[in-house]
């Protein structure tokens, strides 16, 4: 915003300003730590100044606020930017914390498939999607993209609820066109394009200012040819995203190979069906080869690293080192209900856990650090999702998406014992910490938590 505006009456009404620590990620540093900070959120909830604590008096003439009008943070309080969930089944919550004995075929079959039926009942899907919109927002999750089921007027209501509760996100109303695990569950080819052009115009014209539609083919198993060229060409006369999975378990490796013969991998099919953009978002990845990962590069689509899930069902070990040299886009995903935590604290925790894991088999294997961590959590979902022009730090002109915390929130599950600085506040928040430590979440500049 130009200082001019800034200074007009009308924004200066509206600022709101705090002053205190701000941590956040940037393309160079995983963590930089801004102590005793001035920001400054306009009326349209962008950041309009970060700027020096003790240049206060400068600050408010140049922006036109009241200095009195200032929140202070306390010392064991900081901003950091709001979590991004990259890969969430939100009709899936009902069953989280369940069924995480199978892997992933029959897992789809026995638990999930039976489930994502029952949502043409509407009163059961406003159920669950304010759930869990209403948890992933009080666990700090500013962004989700969703993963709804095949039914149109379900996944606009999630939108709505999304809308409703204040939450940035991208909704897919799944297409699968069949599906060899679930006979009843699926769609013809003709109703899933159909329902699928139906449901991205009617979510466009309900003008969301954050929630948008994603296209959203299942994964190559349950998609036929035919409907997947003809979904790349609605995302592409769109402009929209697309979602699904890839080469997240063995099994599922193999039966892609035996479905697509004529391809050389699981990314050459969805390469040759033109799904690859650089607005594409594929979860798992745990098998890709380096030849693979060099198509997400040059393609420009993104990886979405759900280590809980491929803990839970046995699929895999993501290697994120690996994906990261390659230059591939990478963001982190709860996966639930296949992960069963909807917190992307968890999925923090089980990407460190992973990394581990990966070190254990191999000494040499250099983990990621937590700062890596943090940052694949915050600007490098946001930058998976193409929407890091609007989100995921606190770069001036993006939105204010923004979690307030209080490590040593009265009650919480952190005792703090010295007097710890804000690089140690924030590790043992990302290690330690749960929703009793985020005071206040905030999306665009609206407060969203509490309500
Ligand atoms: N984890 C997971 N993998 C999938 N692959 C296709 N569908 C799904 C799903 O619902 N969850
Ligand atoms: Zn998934």
């Amino acid at each position: 915003m130009a200082a001019s505006e800034a200074c007009s009456s009308s924004a200066a009404t509206n600022f709101k300003v705090f002053r205190g620590t701000f941590v956040h990620s940037t393309q160079e540093d995983a963590l930089v730590i801004l102590e005793d900070a001035l920001l400054g959120v306009d009326s349209t909830g962008k950041i309009s100044f970060v700027e020096k604590g003790p240049e206060l008096e400068k600050v408010s003439a140049k922006f036109g606020f009241n200095p009195s009008a200032v929140t202070q943070l306390s010392p064991q309080e900081f901003f950091m930017p709001g979590l991004v969930d990259t890969h969430i089944h939100a009709a899936q919550y009902s069953f989280a914390g369940t069924a995480l004995d199978l892997p992933l075929l029959d897992w789809l079959q026995t638990y999930t498939f039976p489930v994502e039926s029952r949502y043409s009942d509407l009163e059961f899907a406003r159920e669950v999607y304010t759930h869990v919109v209403k948890r992933t927002l009080r666990n700090g999750t500013t962004t989700a993209c969703y993963f709804a089921t095949i039914h149109t007027d379900a996944s606009l209501l999630l939108g709505e609820i999304a809308n409703d509760f204040g939450q940035r996100a991208l909704v897919g109303k799944v297409c699968m066109d069949r599906n060899g695990l679930h006979e009843h569950y699926k769609e013809e080819t003709q109703e899933s394009l159909d329902e699928t052009s139906r449901f991205i115009s009617e979510l466009i014209k309900r003008k969301y200012p954050l929630v948008k539609p994603v296209v959203t083919p299942r994964f190559a198993v349950s998609c036929t040819s035919e409907l997947m060229l003809k979904l790349a060409e609605v995302a592409r006369n769109n402009n929209l995203h697309i979602q699904s999975h890839i080469s997240e378990n063995k099994d599922e490796v193999k039966l892609v190979q035996e479905l697509f013969p004529e391809s050389e991998s699981y990314t050459d099919v969805y390469r040759k069906h033109n799904l690859l953009t650089s607005k594409t978002i594929m979860a798992h990845g745990c098998y890709l080869s380096d030849e693979e990962l060099k198509i997400f590069h040059q393609t420009g689509s993104s990886l979405a690293h759900c280590p809980n899930s491929n803990l839970s069902l046995c699929s895999g070990l993501l290697d994120v080192r690996k994906v990261l040299s390659h230059k591939v886009k990478l963001g982190l995903g709860t996966d639930v209900a296949g992960g069963y935590s909807p917190s992307m604290l968890d999925a923090v925790r089980r990407t460190r856990d992973t990394s581990k894991a990966l070190k254990i088999q191999d000494p040499a294997y250099q983990t990621l650090t937590w700062e890596e961590t943090f940052r694949l959590a915050t600007l490098g979902g946001s930058q998976a999702l193409s929407m890091d022009d609007q989100t995921g730090n606190f770069a001036v002109g993006k939105d204010f998406d923004a979690l307030r915390v209080n490590v040593a929130a009265p009650d919480g599950p952190i005792d703090l014992v010295q007097n710890d600085g804000p690089k140690v506040l924030l590790e043992k928040f990302l290690n330690l910490g749960d929703d009793r430590n985020i005071l206040e979440v905030y999306v665009a500049g609206r407060k969203v938590v509490p309500l």
